[in-house]
């Protein structure tokens, strides 16, 4: 109490003036908030606070800050913003990524990490390796559904992984609930959209008054959202009793506690659940920009294609073993990363109580935003940001060019617990098109900007491509492992 006294006679961080009650919702980017929070960072420094109808924004765009607090404090800095829509009303926040800190998420994540982790990982290397042989061929057929047979993959291999599921195409029921309650999520959480989150009083206004539809619309995601806890989770159920069960984290997790009480029950179906929603936007964010990256930069894909002439076998594809041997390859993949991050603002994290920091006060309930985008794209540590050059991390200079996977997959306790499942797939995709295929910028397109989408998971807007097989012989190895 007396901490909390004390510190809240410090000043807050600096920020832009904002207006009274209103703060700086007015001044709030609408769209790529990281790039105009990095402009902002400039004036204000690398902790900066705002605010919006009183509620306190800290913006942390460095990575010392990053690090003091979300890593070094995460006993404090692990909560989640609340929503009244997509929380209470909905119940997202019973699902790993919106939950409280608190031990149920820890033992969700426990469940998520026993299953997704290095003892696995060749097991689920397995699964993505005869997921990227059908990948390559659907590429070749038709190039003109590359983002579609991005999308497949990552379905295929996260639902195979979670559930067993084999998925051959979009139309599959579980693959469309999924769908239906990701969409659901990104439209309550988007900002403005629902005024009860601003002013949560209206939640007590009755529902006959005109203006309270928003109840009827969360009634109806909330009923797709238990579909999606309780339909997949009921299949693997009845799978195990027939025997038919294929490996998966459903499985494992069921059979590791076959009479849990009611919440471990819940707990069990919540956190296999939103595996698909995790993994899927984000793997895909990642895999487009591999594509569009290869078509900027014919000669970054020479180089990694030179490097894998050399290390794989002729007539044979790349594989997970190749990998300590391809130092070139492994580049890459740091700057698909870090030029484009899949989570510029990484998600959201929400302070558990009152904190002190270079003497600046940081009151409980603040949101925390890490400026990842920022720390990715900041000279002075990534010479030249916006160019993509995987030598930056061959040279020697230890000061320069940090790894940025410390930054592209989320911090402290609440850090991805996909991390390597995501670069696994990320490394197959890479090594098995590029031994394999071209991949060119489509006619026409050469001239468009290259722009990447807003939200918290950031896509580019277009990725025209033309992929074709290096020689008759990459089209037969293509063809022949279907
Ligand atoms: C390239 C792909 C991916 C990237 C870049 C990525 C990145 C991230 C980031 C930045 C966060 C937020 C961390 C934070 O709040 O500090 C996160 C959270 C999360 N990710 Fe990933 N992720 C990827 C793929 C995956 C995959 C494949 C899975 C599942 C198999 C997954 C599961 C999760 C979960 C469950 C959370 C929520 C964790 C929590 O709230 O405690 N992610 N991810």
């Amino acid at each position: 109490r007396l901490l909390g006294k004390r510190s809240s006679h410090l000043p807050m961080p600096p920020g832009p003036r904002g207006l009274p009650v209103l703060g700086n919702a007015l001044q709030m980017p609408r769209e790529r908030e990281w790039i105009t929070f990095a402009k902002w960072a400039k004036t204000y420094g690398d902790i900066m606070h705002l605010s919006v109808f009183g509620r306190h924004i800290i913006v942390l765009s460095s990575p010392d800050v990053i690090l003091d607090l979300l890593e070094k404090r995460s006993t404090i800095y692990s909560d989640r913003p609340f929503f009244t829509m997509a929380s209470e009303f909905i119940g997202f926040d019973k699902f790993v990524v919106m939950e409280p800190y608190g031990n149920r998420l820890r033992e969700g994540r426990k469940l998520i990490q026993g299953n997704i982790n290095a003892r696995s990982a060749s097991r689920l290397q397995q699964v993505q390796i005869s997921k990227v042989s059908q990948l390559l061929p659907r590429i070749l057929r038709d190039n003109s559904n590359l983002r579609m047979h991005i999308r497949w993959y990552v379905a295929a291999v996260i639902f195979q992984v979670s559930h067993g599921r084999t998925i051959d195409n979009f139309d599959d029921p579980f693959v469309r609930l999924a769908e239906a309650s990701t969409e659901d999520f990104a439209r309550s959480v988007r900002p403005g959209a629902y005024l009860v989150d601003n002013f949560p009083f209206l939640k007590y206004v009755p529902d006959w008054v005109p203006g309270t539809g928003w109840k009827a619309v969360a009634k109806q995601r909330k009923h797709t959202l238990a579909r999606l806890r309780d339909e997949p989770f009921e299949y693997v159920k009845q799978q195990l009793a027939q025997g038919t069960a294929p490996p998966s984290v459903t499985a494992s997790v069921i059979e590791s506690n076959p009479k849990p009480n009611a919440d471990d029950a819940e707990l069990q179906r919540t956190s296999t659940a939103i595996l698909y929603a995790s993994a899927a936007d984000t793997t895909v964010s990642a895999l487009e920009s591999f594509f569009l990256i290869m078509g900027l930069y014919p000669e970054v894909q020479k180089k990694a294609q030179a490097e894998l002439d050399t290390v794989v076998e002729a007539g044979k594809l790349p594989d997970y073993n190749d990998r300590p041997n391809l130092p070139y390859v492994n580049a890459l993949i740091k700057e698909i990363l870090r030029w484009n991050p899949v989570l510029p603002l990484a998600l959201p994290h929400s302070l558990m109580q009152d904190d002190e920091y270079r003497g600046y006060h940081i009151p409980k309930g603040s949101t925390i935003f890490a400026n990842s985008w920022a720390v990715m794209h900041d000279p002075s540590l990534y010479p030249d940001p916006f160019e993509v050059r995987p030598e930056r991390y061959l040279s020697p200079s230890a000061a320069l060019n940090p790894d940025p996977r410390t930054f592209a997959f989320g911090y402290g306790r609440r850090a991805c617990p996909g991390q390597i499942l995501a670069e696994d797939s990320l490394f197959i995709i890479v090594v098995r098109v590029l031994s394999t295929m071209t991949i060119e910028r489509a006619l026409g397109t050469n001239n468009l900007p290259v722009e990447y989408t807003s939200g918290a998971i950031s896509h580019p807007t277009t990725m025209d491509c033309k992929v074709t097989a290096r020689s008759t012989d990459a089209e037969k190895l293509i063809l022949g492992v279907e």
